[in-house]
C-alpha cells in the first residue's frame, strides 16, 4: 500500500521573508509579466544576464570565484551601439525574475554577435550552461538556469503548431501568441519523477551510458500524459531495475534545464527488503545497484573526482549539489546516520 505524501520541509525563502514584502514582490512581478507598459519601465531600470547562443556569461572575480554579472540595461545598449547593433535590440530581453529590492531580472541572448568581442567588452566568457552549474555559486543556478530555458523556449517557438504563422510575444516573453488562430502558447516543462529507492538498508543508484564515467544517480523518467506522479515512479522503478515500490515519500522539486525545461518532482521509496533483486533495462541504463551507507557518504564527499590520463573520473561519485539526485542522496545518508 502506498503511503500518502509529506511534505518534509517549507522552503528557506518563504520562511526567513515576512509575508508583506514576499507577497509585494509577487505582485510587482506579476504586474510586469502582465502588462507590456510595467515591463518596459522595469527594464529600464532592470538587471540583464547576457548569454550567447544559450551559453551565460560569466565573470571570474580576483579571488578566483565565478559570478554571474548583471549588467544594466544601458550598460547593454552602450555594448550594442559600440559593436555596430541596433541598440533597441534590448527590448528582446526576456523577463526571469526580480530581487528582494524589486529590480527586474531580464535574459538576453547575443548569439548573433561575435562571440569574441562582447566577451571582451564585458570582460566575462560564455561558458556552457552545464559547466556554468559547476562554477557558480547555489543560488545563481536556478537563475541561470531559468533564463537560458527561457530563452530557448522562444527560439524554438516562433511559429503556430495549428497554424504554422509566426507567433509573436508578449513584452516579457512570459507567452507568445498567435494572432491567426488566437492560440496563446506559454513556456512548458515535461514532469519527470526522480526517486532513490531504499530497501531500509541500502539505496539504490543507477547510470546511463551518456554519464560522465563512475557516476551514479537517482532513478528518473519522464511522466506520460494522464498518469499521476505516483504512478510514473511506480512505472519507472518496474521499467527500468524490475522492483515493486511499498511506500513513497516527498522530498522536494526542481526545474531542470537539460535537454529541455523538466520538471523534476523528488521522492523517497522504498521496496521490501525480501524482494531487492535487481534486473537492469539495459536499453534505459547501463547499470544499477545496490549501495551501502559508507559507499554513499564516501561519494558525497567527492568535490571532483579524480581522473586518469584520459581525464575520465576513476572513482563512484554521486552528482553535483545543485542536481536535486544529489540532495535525495544526502537526505537519505542523513537518515540512515540517525537510525544507526
Ligand atoms: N536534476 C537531477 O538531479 C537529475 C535530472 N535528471 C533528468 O531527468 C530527466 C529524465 O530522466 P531519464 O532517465 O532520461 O528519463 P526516462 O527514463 O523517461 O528515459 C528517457 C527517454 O524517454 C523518452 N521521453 C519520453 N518523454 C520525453 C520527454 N518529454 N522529453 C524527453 N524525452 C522523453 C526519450 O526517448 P527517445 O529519446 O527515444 O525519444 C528519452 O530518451 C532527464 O532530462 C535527466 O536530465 C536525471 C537524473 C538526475
Ligand atoms: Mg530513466
Amino acid at each position: 500500500m502506498l503511503q500518502p505524501l509529506r511534505i518534509l520541509f517549507r522552503p528557506k525563502w518563504m520562511v526567513s521573508r515576512s509575508s508583506a514584502s514576499y507577497v509585494s514582490r509577487m505582485r510587482h512581478l506579476n504586474k510586469i509579466k502582465e502588462e507590456d507598459e510595467a515591463c518596459r519601465a522595469a527594464l529600464q531600470s532592470g538587471n540583464i544576464f547576457l548569454y550567447h547562443k544559450l551559453a551565460p556569461l560569466l565573470r571570474r572575480t580576483d579571488s578566483g570565484i565565478y559570478q554571474l554579472p548583471a549588467l544594466q540595461t544601458k550598460d547593454v545598449e552602450e555594448i550594442l551601439e559600440k559593436l555596430g547593433e541596433d541598440k533597441e535590440m534590448v527590448k528582446e530581453s526576456i523577463l526571469i525574475n526580480c530581487t528582494e529590492q524589486n529590480e527586474a531580472q531580464f535574459s538576453f541572448d547575443v548569439g548573433a554577435i561575435e562571440q569574441a568581442a562582447v566577451e571582451e567588452l564585458c570582460r566575462g566568457t560564455f561558458v556552457d550552461l552545464r559547466k556554468a552549474f559547476f562554477l557558480l555559486r547555489g543560488s545563481e543556478a536556478p537563475l541561470v538556469a531559468r533564463g537560458q530555458a527561457l530563452l530557448r523556449w522562444h527560439q524554438t517557438n516562433g511559429f503556430c503548431s495549428s497554424t504554422g504563422q509566426p507567433t509573436q510575444r508578449n513584452q516579457s516573453g512570459s507567452q507568445r501568441l498567435c494572432h491567426s488562430s488566437g492560440i496563446t502558447y506559454y513556456p512548458k516543462m515535461s514532469p519527470v519523477v526522480i526517486v532513490l529507492v531504499s530497501d531500509g538498508k541500502r539505496c539504490l543508484l543507477g547510470r546511463q551510458s551518456t554519464f560522465p564515467r563512475g557516476m551514479y544517480s537517482a532513478l528518473a523518467g519522464f511522466c506520460d500524459i494522464g498518469e499521476t506522479m505516483e504512478e510514473a515512479l511506480c512505472r519507472e522503478i518496474a521499467e527500468e531495475v524490475g522492483l515493486e515500490v511499498e511506500s513513497i515519500q516527498y522530498s522536494g522539486s526542481q526545474h531542470w534545464p537539460f535537454p529541455q525545461s523538466s520538471f523534476m518532482v523528488a521522492c523517497h521509496a522504498t521496496v521490501n527488503p525480501d524482494k531487492t533483486h535487481v534486473s537492469v533495462d539495459k536499453v534505459e541504463l547501463e547499470d544499477a545497484r545496490w549501495f551501502s551507507l559508507e559507499e554513499v557518504q564516501e561519494a558525497l564527499t567527492i568535490k571532483a573526482p579524480p581522473r586518469n590520463n584520459k581525464g575520465e573520473p576513476t572513482v563512484f561519485w554521486v552528482p553535483p549539489n545543485y542536481a536535486i539526485a544529489n540532495r535525495l542522496i544526502q537526505e537519505w545518508a542523513n537518515q540512515q546516520h540517525l537510525k544507526s
